[in-house]
């Protein structure tokens, strides 16, 4: 039995997500970040130093000591180059250390994904999990650059002026300490709804790169069929629906800066008001009043910044919590603890006991009560109607999904109860939608067996009829394939997908044989490397093809995902059942289609003495 899946969504707190992202990421940083730290500690102290200068110069002008001058202007400029040189080494440094967390997360994002069970995987649309690989974790980087550089430099910083301001005039910097503050219920409510845009915006912008790789992909059809303007009106819908999102958030940010900008006016406008007075009551001088005003302009940049920053934070928890979601998720199809590797000790024969199989657990059976016994060196073809079951039979054998009920088992092992890695390892799977990478023809043939020589690739595009077209390629086994292998012919595309599945050595060969018909040439090619290498493996074949069907040891009949019939060609057309039947309405190659004509005409009676004749 299956286990159930334990994938819930989370929706985690600001603080768990900090915690998380601290101890899981940050932690790895934090001796680099102590650095960083030290660099931007002296950097605000430098930035505080700036209204002194300023003061100390407007009283000695004042004063009208100008032997002095020529110091004043020394020490202005070497307190800007120290700032500049430090901003620019905090900076590097920095982001240096934000774009290394991000890649660690994208990696182990990815490498959670590979492990995830593909009913997981193909659950959500590729579109959508490139999102979360690439958007989602460049926004949670990016607000980790903000807390570099707003939350802990701006901060310095602003405390840095504020410690300039107490010593210029601790009256006024009190007056204006107690008013500031009021600013933090704007920012947080703002905060708030950017959190929630951003969160239903990343979604979005999942769906809208998943319709855009869906028509993308789909150009050859869009430009017979002449779709480009339902193309481009699908893909504008979504557009739209994303930017809505945006739209909505910039809305809300724009609203912040404005608020901030009010509050710095009161407290310039309060600090003139009061230093007038001040300076008139003879107790401060113009030098302290100037020096002042210079520290509040200073500090009002990296306070507005830092209102921001709580939206950029938000931005990055709403990603985080994205991100935290795929994390928690834990496989089911996974080997039990202890397991050990499946050994071939009887040359793979597989059995199914009563597999049943459901693929949203929800009653409807795709797979019912499925039991058969494949001999070892046999092949079995399995034959039906569209939505029999056969493919999803191909998806339980490598245990892409566990049934939930009933019982797989390779040379007397149960499937589940060994490493599903050991499984896998024993079956080559060729399937009708070949998936071939954009790298050479080598490459995507040693995708078989990642550790063969140049020499096996070789003997195995041999062996799949393959080597002489891949020979007459202008790069020969170095050519490049192009996007999904476009640019070989179908015919080719099989053939190197053979060449792999024959470099693979695999005892258990999963066939699913092309429905769509190739030119004579390349049929007999393929056919002639598939019957060769099939010979001495347990072969067990979706059936498209009459030649097919008629040389396999067994023919299982399937029908709404049960067995109907069993048996071998000749004996199921004799029995002028569900495979006659079958055969006489599906077959639909053109050797076959005559074939099924020819059947029609005989009945099933004389079909089986012709058949029986011919054995
Ligand atoms: N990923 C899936 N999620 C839900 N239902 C599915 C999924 N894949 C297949 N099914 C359903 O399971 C049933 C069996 O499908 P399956 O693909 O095994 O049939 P098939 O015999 O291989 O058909 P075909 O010859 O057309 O490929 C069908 O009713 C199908 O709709």
């Amino acid at each position: 039995m299956s286990k159930r899946p334990q994938n819930r969504p989370i929706h985690k707190n600001s603080f768990w997500l900090i915690r998380q992202l601290w101890a899981d990421h940050i932690r790895n940083y934090l001796w680099r970040l102590v650095g960083a730290f030290i660099l931007i500690s002296i950097l605000a102290g430098v930035t505080g130093l700036y209204p002194i200068v300023i003061k100390y110069s407007y009283d000695l002008l004042a004063k009208g000591e100008m032997s002095y001058l020529w110091i004043i202007m020394l020490a202005m400029v070497g307190v800007t180059a120290l700032k500049g040189l430090l901003d620019y080494l905090q900076a590097v440094y920095t982001n240096r250390i934000s774009i290394t967390l991000g890649l660690d997360m994208q990696k182990r994002l990815y490498a959670h994904l590979m492990q995830a069970d593909f009913k997981r995987l193909s659950s959500e649309s590729p579109g959508n999990l490139v999102t979360r690989v690439n958007g989602d974790l460049v926004t949670v980087q990016g607000a980790i650059m903000a807390v570099f550089t707003v939350a802990i430099r701006d901060v310095l910083t602003v405390f840095s002026l504020v410690v300039s301001m107490l010593y210029l005039d601790w009256v006024m910097t009190v007056v204006i300490l107690l008013f500031y503050p009021l600013a933090v219920f704007p920012i947080a409510q703002v905060g708030r709804i950017v959190r929630k845009y951003a969160s239903h915006g990343w979604a979005q912008i999942g769906n809208t790169t998943a319709v855009l790789i869906e028509h993308l992909s789909s150009l050859r059809l869009i430009k017979t069929y002449r779709l480009e303007q339902y193309s481009y009106n699908r893909v504008s819908d979504q557009l739209e629906r994303a930017v809505d999102f945006q739209r909505k958030t910039v809305r809300v940010k724009a609203a912040l800066n404005p608020i901030l900008e009010v509050f710095g006016g009161l407290a310039v406008a309060g600090v003139v008001g009061l230093a007038a007075y001040r300076i008139s009551q003879d107790s401060k001088t113009v030098g302290d009043f100037t020096g002042f005003i210079a520290a509040l302009l200073m500090a009002a940049q990296p306070i507005r910044s830092f209102g921001n920053l709580n939206n950029r934070i938000q931005e990055g928890l709403a990603a985080a919590e994205r991100f935290y979601q795929v994390l928690t998720e834990k496989p089911t199809v996974v080997s039990p603890p202890d397991a050990k590797p499946l050994t071939l000790i009887g040359g793979g024969r597989i059995e199914f006991e009563n597999v049943s199989f459901s693929y949203n657990n929800d009653g409807r059976n795709a797979v019912r009560d499925f039991s058969l016994t494949i001999e070892p060196n046999t092949t079995v073809a399995l034959v039906g109607k569209s939505g029999a079951g056969k493919s999803t039979i191909f998806n339980l054998v490598p245990r892409l999904y566990d049934p939930q009920s009933g019982r797989i088992l390779i040379d007397g092992q149960d499937i589940q109860q060994v490493t599903v890695a050991s499984i896998r390892d024993q079956m080559a799977l060729v399937s009708q939608d070949i998936t071939l990478f954009d790298d050479t023809v080598a490459a995507n043939i040693a995708l078989g067996r990642l550790d063969a020589t140049h020499e096996d690739i070789v003997a195995a595009a041999k062996a799949a009829n393959a080597h002489d077209f891949i020979e007459r390629l202008p790069e020969g086994y170095d050519a490049r394939l192009g996007d999904r292998g476009m640019r070989l012919s179908g015919g080719q595309r099989q053939r190197v997908a053979l060449a792999r599945a024959i470099l693979r050595d695999a005892p258990i060969l999963l066939l699913d044989e092309a429905t769509s018909a190739l030119d004579a040439e390349s049929e007999r090619l393929v056919q002639e490397a598939l019957a060769k290498f099939s010979e001495s493996r347990t072969t067990l074949v979706i059936a498209h093809r009459l030649s097919t069907v008629k040389n396999a040891d067994m023919i299982c009949v399937m029908e709404d995902g049960f067995i109907t019939e069993k048996g071998r060609h000749a004996e199921l057309l004799a029995r002028d059942g569900a495979y006659a039947q079958f055969c006489k309405s599906q077959m639909l190659t053109p050797e076959d289609q005559d074939y099924a004509k020819h059947i029609a005409a005989l009945g099933g009676k004389q079909a089986r003495a012709s058949e029986e004749s011919a054995a």
